[in-house]
């Protein structure tokens, strides 16, 4: 059975795509707590009615960062080759809204008359910079750097002023406590990321599983099945081949089943040399009988094909193990006419195999 390969780039592109979708997830709704943030301590601090300008301009900022949140949340939705730019884009309208805030706080807290609102303003930076530390731990150092451009102003500007003092304290010991809630959630989401890689990985291993033989990493009869009825639908020039070793039970009689399974691993060896996938598709459809779709050009040389097929297989030996006897194999070939069903098609080239075992084996026969 062939691995599943895994694929870095289709990791990576996985991660990259869930973290988008979480970041706009999370990222469209916090426009909305600044601007409410700014209504509340642009209210308590009576600028509306001292600096009417100012807090108008600082209201349409906010509601320009929502906006653009919501741009953003909506081009994410449809991000197919672009998820790094978006991301980036989000990333920088958080880290200005970040800064903006940092700085009003920065003014409120300098500005003696706003005296009223400073603790509005930080319980509103302590809001903001927790979501930052529990929500956007998909980039640490981003989240960090927002937390501090949030933060910061308000902690070191608490320890300078004296009516401050214990607030200061507390916006410490808080900080610290943040940087280490956003090392907790960073690495909660790539525990939580792995372990959905690794799910995503077994669900992949045994999609493939359920579609290949095991001997021999073939299609499986199941497989063969589904791309028949899709070839047939698609209404391409189709022929199939149906092989069934001759005497297979001797084979294994006489050398054994091991020596059996490594003739049946030999011939999908010699059908993958002798083919071309993708254009033909290869099945073990049941214990020593294959089948080979051919779509597209391929089809119309199908009987030719597999004369040569037949012939090669008969000139030298599958396995080293059954070099003394002459393994062949038995055709039927025969391209896509009237046949209105697969099943019908299907059974019209079985025919022919049994037509090629009943006129002696070693041989390719076509349909009638
Ligand atoms: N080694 C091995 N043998 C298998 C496997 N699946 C089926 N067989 C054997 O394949 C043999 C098929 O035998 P038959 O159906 O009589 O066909 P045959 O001997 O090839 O005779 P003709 O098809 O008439 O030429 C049986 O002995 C099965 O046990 C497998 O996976 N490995």
């Amino acid at each position: 059975m062939p691995a599943t390969p895994r694929d870095p780039a289709v990791d990576a592109q996985f991660r990259l795509g869930r973290e988008l979708a979480e970041t706009a997830a999370r990222g469209v709704l916090g426009g909305v707590f600044y601007v409410l943030g700014w209504l509340v301590v642009a209210y308590l601090g009576h600028l509306p009615r001292d600096r009417p300008l100012l807090a108008l301009g600082l209201l349409l900022l906010f509601v320009g960062f929502t906006a653009g949140r919501v741009l953003l949340a909506r081009r994410s939705a449809q991000a197919a080759g672009a998820e790094r730019q978006l991301l980036n884009a989000w990333w920088a309208l958080f880290l200005v809204t970040a800064l903006v805030w940092g700085g009003i706080t920065l003014w409120l807290l300098l500005d003696p008359s706003l005296a009223p609102t400073r603790m509005a303003a930080i319980i509103c930076t302590i809001a903001y910079a927790t979501a930052y530390a529990h929500t956007f731990a998909m980039r640490w150092r981003r989240a960090a750097l927002g937390i501090a451009l949030l933060f910061l102003p308000s902690v070191v500007l608490s320890w300078r002023l004296a009516d401050l003092g214990g607030v200061a304290f507390a916006l410490t010991v808080y900080l610290v406590y943040l940087l280490s809630a956003l090392r907790a959630s960073r690495n909660q989401y790539e525990r939580q990321l792995s372990l959905e890689l690794a799910l995503r990985h077994q669900r992949d291993r045994y999609e493939l599983q359920s579609r290949t033989d095991a001997l021999t990493g073939l299609d499986n009869r199941r497989e063969f099945t589904v791309n028949l009825e899709r070839a047939f639908v698609q209404n391409t020039p189709l022929a199939l081949l149906v092989i069934d070793i001759d005497h297979f039970k001797q084979i294994n009689d006489r050398h054994g089943h091991a020596v059996g399974d490594a003739v049946l691993v030999a011939l999908a060896e010699r059908l993958r040399l002798h083919f071309d996938p993708p254009g033909a598709r290869l099945a073990r459809i049941g214990g020593e009988e294959f089948a080979v779709l051919l779509e597209g050009d391929g089809g119309n040389l199908a009987l030719a094909t597999a004369e040569q097929l037949c012939r090669r297989v008969a000139a030298s030996p599958l396995a080293a193990d059954v070099a003394g006897s002459t393994v062949t194999v038995s055709i039927g070939v025969g391209q896509r006419r009237r046949q209105r069903t697969p099943d019908e098609f299907f059974a019209a080239v079985d025919g022919a195999l049994y037509r090629a075992k009943q006129q002696g084996r070693n041989r390719v026969c076509g349909l009638d």
